[in-house]
């Protein structure tokens, strides 16, 4: 398909999707969400910033590579290094000061809901979902602020044994206090004197530091543990995310095995009563490869239908699952990255036993479906070009305040660079004989082990923020696939 043709099949993606989302009778939404204070930094910020460190400790972090933050040089070196490539990072950093210096040395320009749970319940209660379970198990009054106040999105609150579903302000505890992230926007083409080079953006991105105080933990209240078996019923789907969180070892004796069980145990409750329940986890960096690892083998694997991620992040998978050579293959920025990429994705969905896996680049789409998943290669279609338009409505518009505000995505012009990309895919496609020309152009290629969708996406040259766009894919893709799912039952 040509653009314009592309542009015709996205109209059909968005008015199908928009038929069949009223069907949907829910989703569940966990675990993660913070208040993200936004920086987006311009001319002059970095340098300012490194005024006031010693450039050689920076130098040296830069090639110690920290995992952690545990210092202003820590923070520079691993910003310098995602600017540098343009790349997305998330890097943890589990005591106050970093936060303090930030605060101190920098002004954030606006204060937002953050967190991937945080970012998808908003979205799909703006999209009018009938009803969004979200639970959060730090809510504090003041995150439950940043939650938007509609009937349809609702968190348990169990009182006396019973439970109850409230507004996130009705149910937050008045104890807890906010977990706040700070998120470095860059642009492209902002250019940053370090030491004696210069480095030049290539791309819009990120880097957070997402603060990681003793008392987050990723589980629930053993009351609301045991009342999730009756939200299960009542919704068609969970998405869950938030366990990049979890540590190897806790400071009261815990360890990430106790986490990794009770996570496996809240979806086996999930299904308990909905056994027809369907998964999905959005994946995000997670710097720890054991907890990485723990994380696919342990809680992904077997338990999950579906899986969202960016293509760093198919990367640190492959790694961690003993494709080293693949994973290299995909971030080395070399003209047969792409096939890596697809190569990856269907190797994950194997290994992981999904029925689904959403891969999300600048430019393009890639998602490999099982053959027992139950709608069709053109339903799978639509909720991909359906989540290219909600993203790009929100890198143009900043957020979603409505279903309607989505259409405004329609008018964001398809990526050239990503139409070129794909069609380097369909060229090694088309030669390895997985398919043919015909079928690449439509985006959909059905081999006999798996399904592969291949679309250009829409891309917003000036976004408003880049944070959160990757979580507005995954779950707006997730719940046309629920929509498309309901309607073939209802068929
Ligand atoms: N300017 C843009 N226009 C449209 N989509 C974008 C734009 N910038 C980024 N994206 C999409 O957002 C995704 C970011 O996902 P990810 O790295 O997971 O971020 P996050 O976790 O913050 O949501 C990219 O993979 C790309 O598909
Ligand atoms: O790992 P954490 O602290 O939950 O942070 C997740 C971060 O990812 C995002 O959800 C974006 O995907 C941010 O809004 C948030 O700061
Ligand atoms: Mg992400």
């Amino acid at each position: 398909m040509d653009i314009s043709e592309w542009d015709k099949r996205y109209i059909e993606g968005y008015e199908s999707v928009a038929r069949n989302i009223p069907c949907v009778n829910g989703i569940f939404v966990a675990y993660n969400s913070n208040v993200d204070a936004i920086k987006h930094i311009g001319p002059g910020d970095v340098e300012n910033l490194l005024r006031k460190v010693d450039a050689d400790i920076v130098q040296q972090r830069i090639y110690s590579y920290p995992r952690q933050i545990d210092s202003p040089a820590d923070f520079l070196a691993r910003l310098l290094i995602a600017m540098k490539d343009g790349k997305a990072a998330e890097i943890p950093t589990y005591s106050t000061d970093i936060h303090e210096w930030l605060t101190d040395n920098l002004v954030f320009d606006e204060a937002r809901m953050g967190g991937q749970a945080g970012i998808i319940s908003n979205l799909l209660a703006n999209m009018d979902l009938n009803n969004v379970i979200a639970y959060i198990p730090w809510l504090s009054p003041e995150q439950a602020d940043y939650f938007v106040s509609s009937p349809n999105l609702l968190h348990p609150f169990v009182r006396e044994g019973r439970m109850e579903l409230l507004p996130p302000a009705e149910a937050c505890n008045p104890d807890y206090k906010a977990k706040v992230n700070w998120i470095i926007e860059f642009n492209k083409g902002l250019s940053v004197k370090y030491a004696e080079d210069r480095i030049i953006v290539p791309r819009n991105n990120r880097l957070i530091i997402s603060s990681r105080p003793p008392w987050v933990r990723i589980d629930m209240s053993d009351e609301v543990y045991e009342h999730l078996p009756e939200m299960g019923k009542t919704v068609d789907g969970a998405i869950l995310s938030g366990y990049q969180m979890i540590k190897e070892e806790y400071e009261d004796g815990k360890t990430y095995r106790d986490y990794i069980a009770r996570a496996v145990g809240a979806i086996g409750q999930l299904k308990k009563a909905n056994p027809d329940i369907c998964i999905h986890v959005e994946f995000t960096s997670i710097q720890n490869k054991f907890i990485r690892s723990a994380i696919l083998n342990d809680i992904v694997r077997n338990h999950v239908h579906s899986l969202g991620l960016d293509t760093v992040e198919v990367a640190n998978a492959l790694n961690v699952l003993g494709y080293e050579e693949l994973a290299y293959s995909v971030i080395k920025k070399e003209e047969d990255a792409i096939v890596a990429l697809y190569e990856g994705a269907v190797r994950l969905l194997h290994e992981l036993k999904l029925q689904r896996i959403h891969v999300h680049s600048l430019g393009f789409y890639i998602c490999v479906v099982s053959k027992d998943c139950p709608i069709d290669v053109e339903q799978h279609l639509d909720s991909l070009l359906f989540a290219s338009t909600t993203a790009a409505a929100r890198a143009l518009q900043g957020g979603i305040n409505s279903f309607e505000d989505i259409k405004a995505g329609l008018d964001v012009p398809i990526s050239t660079q990503g139409m070129d990309q794909i069609d380097k895919l369909g060229a090694y496609l088309i030669r390895q004989g997985k398919c043919n020309l015909e079928d690449f152009e439509k985006g959909c290629i059905c081999t006999r082990n798996h399904d592969v969708l291949i679309i250009p996406t829409r891309v917003v040259d000036h976004p408003v923020d880049t944070v959160g766009i990757g979580d507005t894919i995954s779950a707006s893709a997730f719940a046309a696939v629920l929509a498309g799912m309901c309607s073939t039952r209802e068929d």
